[in-house]
């Protein structure tokens, strides 16, 4: 498993479309940003949008933010355009919509030689291929699309997403097992500050990356969530403090708090260290 070099804890959708919002969303506290021109932007305004964002994303400085742009699929009349424009864009990735199969990735990558792939994991068909789908090569990132899953399996949004928890645990432990990054599904009620934390908690806890987001008014509760906590950090120093010392008397085991810490836990201590390191660099700047 490879341990993530960047923070991607709230990772907000602008419409390709809206002007005002790819201007503001320079100065907002996003650690990645998905310029969408998949289903956030009406039919009649895809080429637009197209436009105004190629313009945008050439003039515009979103800092040390991702930039990743949500093209339309292939299957659709504005797919192949979408790919012409950004392909040779500095941007970090393009994120592909319905992904099903790696021949869906394949379609792309013959058309975009060189960015970074992310794959929307939102068909049944999807969650069954994860697998296949996160050891495409050209793959590095995973966000699952829990809209149009729901969609197609005719589910009820529930708080505790039970309908959606297969295809989660699914998707997370193909993009664990590859390394990719993962991001979890958008929370619709984008004024509920408590269902949005409660979600990010869910997802902090099942081992995502962080959360999608659609309004900047979701971003600080993602932002707490999915960082670790000051407890957590005070923790991994204790740990990895008491490991070297049980070290230096030749054990193999340390005790903290009356729970045994062996190497694999100091892995996970170092890696939140690193987390909350990278966190710090991205919020300087
Ligand atoms: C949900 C919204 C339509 C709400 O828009 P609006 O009513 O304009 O909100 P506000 O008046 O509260 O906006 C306040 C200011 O914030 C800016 N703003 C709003 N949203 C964004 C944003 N996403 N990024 C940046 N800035 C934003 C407004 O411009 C206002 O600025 P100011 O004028 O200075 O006050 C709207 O938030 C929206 O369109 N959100 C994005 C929706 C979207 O992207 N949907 C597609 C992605 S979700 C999806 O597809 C998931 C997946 O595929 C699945 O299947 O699950
Ligand atoms: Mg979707």
């Amino acid at each position: 498993m490879m341990a993530i070099a960047r923070p991607y804890r709230s990772v907000l959708y602008i419409p390709g479309s809206k002007d005002r919002a790819l201007e503001k969303a320079r100065d907002l506290p996003a650690d990645a940003i998905i310029f969408d021109l998949e289903d956030a932007v009406a039919a009649d305004e895809k080429g637009n949008a197209r436009a105004l964002l190629a313009e945008t994303l050439a003039s515009a400085d979103y800092g040390s933010r991702a930039k990743i742009v949500r093209v339309n699929g292939l299957d659709t009349p504005w797919g192949r355009d979408d790919l012409a424009a950004f392909a040779g864009m500095a941007v970090d990735a393009l994120l592909i919509p319905k992904v099903s199969s790696p021949a869906d990735l394949d379609a792309v990558a013959a058309l975009v030689p060189d960015l970074p792939l992310w794959a929307m994991m939102e068909t049944a068909l999807g969650m069954l291929n994860a697998a296949a789908i996160a050891a495409h090569p050209r793959l590095s990132g995973m966000v699952m699309g829990t809209n149009d899953l729901a969609k197609e399996l005719g589910s009820r949004f529930r708080p505790d997403r039970l309908p959606l928890q297969a295809g989660l645990g699914l998707c997370l432990l193909a993009a664990k097992a590859r390394g990719l990054v993962i991001i979890d599904g958008v929370y619709n009620a984008f004024k509920d500050d408590d269902g949005l934390r409660a979600e990010c908690e869910q997802g902090r806890d099942m081992g995502f990356d962080g959360k999608t987001l659609i309004h900047p008014a979701q971003l600080a509760v993602a932002n707490t969530a999915f960082a670790p906590s000051e407890a957590e950090v005070t923790l991994a120093r204790r740990q990895i403090d008491a490991f070297a010392a049980a070290e230096q008397l030749g054990q193999g085991v340390a005790v903290v708090d009356g729970k045994i810490v062996e190497n694999l836990h100091i892995v996970t201590a170092r890696q939140t260290l690193a987390k909350a390191e990278a966190i710090a660099a991205m919020d300087a700047t």
